[in-house]
């Protein structure tokens, strides 16, 4: 018994003794990689050389002599060289200008005098598309009673079909404009077009680029030619890191204003029309320093859950929201479905702020006047 349990010992104290010799082995490898890489990059060839591998491996196999089969040494060693592949790969999120990385504080974007980010908790609200200046301004005065700022509505609307309402255009942005400066409100609405953008920054005060336009990628580069802050909403199929570089497009051609959005992402669910997923949030909050929002309209499609989701959002640091609201949502020409009325929306704001995950207002103004 205990004869061989000393034999135990002794045969484990070996293997420690080969894992260390592996393990150096395996760094020494790795090094020699790294410098191949380095090699590599100066003549600008391709990391990846499959033949390279199959001429390894075979090699491999052929001096196999057991006790693991030749297909085990195969895996072992793609392993191995996969491995070795990532360290060949630049480190892309070390150096992406939207990375907490060699950037750890939030960034602040002004929106005019308004300060969106670093946990402030900022409402977007307003219709999905832009119908008439009196629908404009209902909600308009309804946003300003309560102290919110920031007034959405679409002008240009990519719809899913060709015969669909495809929003008022520039007239839209105009009515917006006029809603927004007579209630000392800011604009923010979607750009389509990149040969737009210059029209589009003369009325908007941000430029929303929509989930469905999320990697049009000379869209992003227009965006971050001009100096207009960008709320840019994650596209439905998109992941977190594919939404960052899309983010990274804008601020490295010099715009650093960039808003992110998370609407919701295509799953099997049906009872929403998008699936919120709320991991993005902080993810996103954790990996970049740009100011992260959820649009909690488009990721519920639905009026009767937006509270629990709107509070869900804000608890796991959201900086803000983005709701759809119309006087008369029964005959909206978009989104009837999910915008809510102006009852709605007020009680919505109120049940928020009696939570505590929503402050009071975000007017100055309005908090000297109403006197609450
Ligand atoms: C190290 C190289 O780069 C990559 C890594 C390999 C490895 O780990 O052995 C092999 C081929 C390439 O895919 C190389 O080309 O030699």
């Amino acid at each position: 018994m205990s004869r061989s349990l000393s034999r135990l010992d002794e045969l484990r104290s070996r293997l420690d003794e080969i894992n260390l010799q592996l393990l150096s082995l395996m760094s020494k490898r790795g090094a020699i990689v790294k410098e191949i890489g380095e090699i590599k990059k100066k003549q600008g060839v391709q990391k990846f050389d499959p033949v390279r591998e199959r001429e390894m491996l075979e090699q491999l196999v052929k001096h196999n002599t057991g006790p693991f089969d030749d297909e085990t040494i195969r895996h072992l060693f793609k392993q191995i060289f996969k491995a070795s592949l990532e360290l060949q790969q630049d480190d892309h999120k070390k150096t992406l200008l939207v990375s907490r990385k060699d950037h750890p504080q939030d960034t602040v974007v002004m929106v005019g005098d308004e300060p969106v980010g670093n946990h402030r908790k900022t409402v977007v609200a307003g219709p999905c598309s832009v119908e008439s200046e009196e629908q404009v301004r209902k909600v308009a005065e309804s946003m300003k009673r309560q102290g919110l700022r920031l007034l959405r509505g679409g002008a240009f609307k990519p719809r899913t079909s060709p015969y669909d309402f495809q929003g008022l255009g520039e007239e839209g942005l105009r009515i917006l404009r006029r809603v927004a400066d007579e209630f000392d409100l800011k604009v923010v609405s979607e750009i389509v077009n990149p040969a737009d953008m210059e029209l589009a920054v003369k009325y908007v005060d941000v430029i929303q680029i929509g989930a469905r336009n999320m990697q049009n990628f000379e869209l992003l580069k227009a965006a971050g030619s001009v100096r207009t802050p960008v709320f840019l909403k994650r596209g439905m199929s998109a992941t977190v890191e594919e939404l960052l570089f899309a983010a990274e497009y804008i601020v490295s051609r010099g715009n650093r204003q960039v808003i992110l959005c998370e609407r919701g992402i295509r799953t099997y669910e049906k009872w929403t029309r998008n699936t919120l997923d709320i991991s993005a949030v902080p993810l996103l909050k954790q990996e970049s320093h740009l100011p992260v929002f959820v649009d909690i309209s488009h990721a519920t499609g639905r009026r009767d859950i937006l509270l629990p989701v709107a509070k869900a959002a804000l608890a796991a640091g959201a900086d803000g929201i983005m709701v759809e609201v119309h006087p008369e949502p029964a005959v909206a020409l978009s989104d009837a479905h999910q915008q809510i009325d102006i009852p709605q929306f007020e009680k919505l704001i109120s049940d928020l702020r009696e939570s505590g995950l929503l402050s009071e207002s975000q007017d100055p103004a309005s908090v000297a006047s109403s006197g609450k």
